[in-house]
């Protein structure tokens, strides 16, 4: 089971990921969330981070050049259609795992697209600011019979709590997470990483 901590944005978060073992840290580049970082700030949170994830909200180029040009990303998580996931991948020639926000089985991606994974979560609600990181769950039994295309990882609404039921009822190979590790909207809550990390790894190995 891997494991993605999103929106490290300080040093205790992202020390706390690491000593759980998380396979992934994630550094979010929209600047209206409440886990955003500049550049210049994930650089100096990534020194010793040995996979990183790159997050962006409809991206342009320059975006995530000037990124790029601060700090080594080994993922970027992009929030676009498949079309300029894809583009963005052959741009940049970084691995791209394009976010799909699910309600329904239609909603699942069918095909590879020219991407290296899905990020599956759940689709924001109407009012929402940002098309992610909105603490939200979907009917997991939406993924009953879904044949994956690529390698993918659940998102959305995961806490401590309830990750492990998550995985046993989707089968996912690897989860992911921000609001479920928190203490209030932004700030990461270290214990909660801890139990996130081995909760999921409880529920399956
Ligand atoms: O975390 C954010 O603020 C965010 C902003 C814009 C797009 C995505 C964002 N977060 C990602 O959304 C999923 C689910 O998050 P949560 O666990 O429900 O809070 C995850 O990939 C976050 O990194």
């Amino acid at each position: 089971m891997r494991v993605k901590i999103c929106g490290i944005n300080d040093v205790a978060g992202r020390d706390a990921a690491l000593a759980a073992g998380a396979d992934w840290l994630g550094f979010v580049f929209f600047p209206a969330s409440p886990r955003a970082v500049t550049p210049t700030q994930a650089a100096a949170l990534a020194a010793g981070v040995p996979a990183r994830v790159g997050l962006f909200v409809k991206p342009t180029d320059d975006d995530i050049a000037t990124t790029l040009a601060a700090l080594r990303l080994d993922v970027l998580q992009i929030y676009a259609d498949a079309e300029r996931a894809t583009a963005i991948r052959a741009r940049f020639g970084c691995p791209v795992w394009r976010a799909v926000g699910v309600a329904a089985p239609s909603d699942l991606p069918r095909s590879a697209d020219g991407v290296d994974g899905f990020v599956i979560e759940a689709k924001p609600p109407q009012d929402a600011s940002r098309p992610g990181g909105n603490a939200t769950t979907f009917d997991w039994s939406i993924l009953a019979g879904w044949q994956a295309p690529l390698p993918w990882m659940l998102a959305g609404g995961l806490t401590p709590e309830n990750v492990a039921e998550a995985i046993r009822n989707t089968g996912a190979p690897a989860v992911d997470v921000s609001s479920g590790v928190e203490r209030a909207k932004g700030v990461k809550d270290p214990e909660r990483i801890r139990a996130f990390v081995a909760s999921a790894r409880a529920g399956r190995k």
